[in-house]
């Protein structure tokens, strides 16, 4: 039996999301790995004034594609643009490109999606389901092909505690409700998206259980396989550890806890905090295409890529290893020393919101006026808060996923592409992946010198200075309003000063004697 490289070996592949987080990782991989490739075809949509073109020749200009550069100079030439606007009829691909794609596609990657959790629902039906069902139709008149891998997210049945290799009934028929969102008004939407979208936390996680429910229904005679990971972070190994380009997920709160700016979050800290690294994702996503497109599995596979069965960490953990990592290689500028702490208590957070997070933004603020600059912490602060509002959903409670699927996966892989395509995550060893996660929004996230570590501890140093002397200043002035005030904080205070008086005075007499 072919072996993965082997089985995508002039293979044509269209990949959706191919400009994402995961997008690139998969095109980095697939070019990397499987050197035999035949085209990727990227479906892009000019954004922010530029080009589909120009997007992806950016790109390919990323410090991720080093390897690949090194092995391959010309690697450029496998990777095809095809302009396409997901949310649109047809996906807005020409009829040429369509024709094209039809005589030619041997494999798909659906990996495009609205990621935010605040993404109105109309839009997020728009790009989750609505452009997974016309890709669908799509693939149905592609005359190669041999598989379909639909990426899901292991939170699209969060509100099940028990998550299964299922799909599972949909919250509401996805066709009715497209019917019902398009006549209606935006304002009406809003309003009714709570009831709708019902116990799960956002719009995300209800439309990614539609899209893959509407997967199902319109698999006809596709094999389709659809992956469901947990919180992808940085990745662990490949192409280089600690890769990451984005603020999503625990990456924002990581930096920002990097940064000094926040202090306290809600989450569990015995809790597992399932994440999972990007590279491992990727290499499930090849093996299971190579597996659906080789095996044929009478039911579409569903694979759960999740670590805390396997391999569990926990949020009390992490923020533990976080700090620790953020203390030994700080970040630049910090606003304050790292020293955020998690908690599961309302009011405990709400205290230290209010001290950590609200006092000290008032007071730089204020001092940012005073010395004729722009107020902007509280604004920092209020953006923030916003985000971790979203998050903290995740971070206090756990789910249990089953992953046989990926066992299975794995067990059928030769031992060679057990190494290449390595997801055995039993062998991830978490301070060290946290240790390089950290770096790596460092160095790829806010583009920080690793050779300015020194400069930016000589800055925490200095931020402690001021912390003791602020501290100090902030006693001797509540002690001072005290004793102005009260005769029995006076009385205490001359109580103390005076036994530190005949302490000193019997410490003097005891030494002269000894001498
Ligand atoms: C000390 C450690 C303690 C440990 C505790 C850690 C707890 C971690 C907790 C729980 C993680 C669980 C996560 C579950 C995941 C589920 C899995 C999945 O299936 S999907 C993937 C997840 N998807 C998202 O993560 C989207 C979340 N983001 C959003 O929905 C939006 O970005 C939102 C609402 C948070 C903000 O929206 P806006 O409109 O205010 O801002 P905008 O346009 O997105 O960004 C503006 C600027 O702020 C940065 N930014 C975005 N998110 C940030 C963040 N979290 N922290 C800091 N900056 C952030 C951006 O890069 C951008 O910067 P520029 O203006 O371009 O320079
Ligand atoms: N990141 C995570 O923690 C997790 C992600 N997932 C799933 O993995 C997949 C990839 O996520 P991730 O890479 O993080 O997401 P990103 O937000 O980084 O990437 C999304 C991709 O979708 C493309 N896209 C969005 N809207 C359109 C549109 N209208 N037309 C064409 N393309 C569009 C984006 O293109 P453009 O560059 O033009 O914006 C981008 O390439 C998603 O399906 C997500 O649900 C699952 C679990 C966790």
């Amino acid at each position: 039996m072919a072996s993965i490289a082997e089985y995508y070996a002039g293979k044509n592949v269209l990949i959706t999301g191919g400009t994402g987080f995961m997008g690139k990782v998969l095109v980095e991989k697939l070019l990397r790995s499987c050197p035999e490739v035949k085209a990727l075809f990227l479906l892009v949509r000019p954004k922010a004034g530029q080009s589909m073109q120009q997007r992806v020749s950016d790109m390919m200009k990323c410090k991720l594609f080093d390897r690949v550069r090194e092995d391959n100079p010309d690697f450029h030439q496998k990777i095809v643009a095809v302009s396409s606007e997901l949310t649109q009829p047809g996906l807005a691909i020409s009829p040429e490109d369509v024709e094209r794609l039809n005589a030619c596609v041997n494999i798909v990657f659906h990996c495009a999606a609205t990621i935010r959790f605040d993404e109105p629902l109309k839009h997020a039906l728009q790009l989750n389901v609505l452009a997974t069902q016309q890709l669908l139709g799509l693939a149905h008149q592609m005359q190669h092909l041999e598989a379909f891998i639909h990426i899901s997210t292991a939170y699209a049945n969060c509100n099940r505690k028990y998550i299964d290799e299922v799909i599972y009934p949909p919250p509401v028929e996805p066709k009715k409700l497209i019917e019902l969102l398009e006549w209606m008004d935006d304002g009406i939407v809003r309003d009714i998206t709570p009831r709708l979208i019902g116990d799960r936390p956002n719009t995300y996680t209800y439309t990614k259980a539609l899209a893959e429910y509407v997967v199902q229904q319109e698999q006809g005679k596709l094999n389709i396989g659809i992956v469901r990971p947990s919180i992808v972070g940085a990745s662990w190994q490949e192409p280089f550890p600690g890769w990451i380009d984005n603020f999503n997920g625990p990456s924002g709160v990581f930096i920002a806890a990097g940064k000094g700016i926040l202090r306290t979050m809600r989450a569990n800290n015995d809790a597992v905090a399932d994440l999972i690294p990007v590279d491992v994702v990727i290499n499930l996503t090849l093996a299971a295409g190579w597996h659906t497109a080789v095996h044929r599995p009478k039911t579409s596979l569903v694979y759960n890529c999740t670590t805390g069965g396997i391999n569990p960490f926990r949020w009390g953990e992490i923020e533990h290893h976080v700090m620790s990592s953020f203390k030994r290689n700080p970040l630049d500028q910090a606003f304050r020393r790292p020293n955020a702490n998690i908690t599961s208590n309302y009011l405990i957070n709400q205290y230290w919101v209010l001290v950590s997070h609200k006092f000290p933004a008032l007071l730089y603020d204020l001092f940012l006026r005073l010395t004729g600059q722009k107020p902007q912490m509280m604004r920092i602060f209020n953006r923030l808060h916003k985000a971790i509002n979203l998050l903290e959903y995740f971070s206090r409670q756990d789910w249990e996923w089953n992953s046989e699927n990926m066992n299975m996966l794995m067990n059928q892989l030769t031992p060679e592409d057990r190494k290449t395509f390595n997801f055995d995550v039993r062998q991830l060893n978490w301070p060290e992946y946290i240790e390089n996660y950290c770096i790596g929004t460092k160095k790829y996230v806010l583009n920080e010198d690793m050779s300015d570590i020194p400069a930016a501890r000589q800055h925490l140093r200095k931020l402690r200075n001021i912390r003791y002397t602020f501290n100090t200043l902030l006693v001797v002035f509540i002690w001072r309003v005290f004793i102005a005030r009260s005769q029995m904080a006076r009385n205490i205070w001359y109580f103390v000063v005076s036994l530190c008086f005949k302490f000193l005075s019997y410490f003097r007499a005891s030494s002269t004697l000894t001498n």
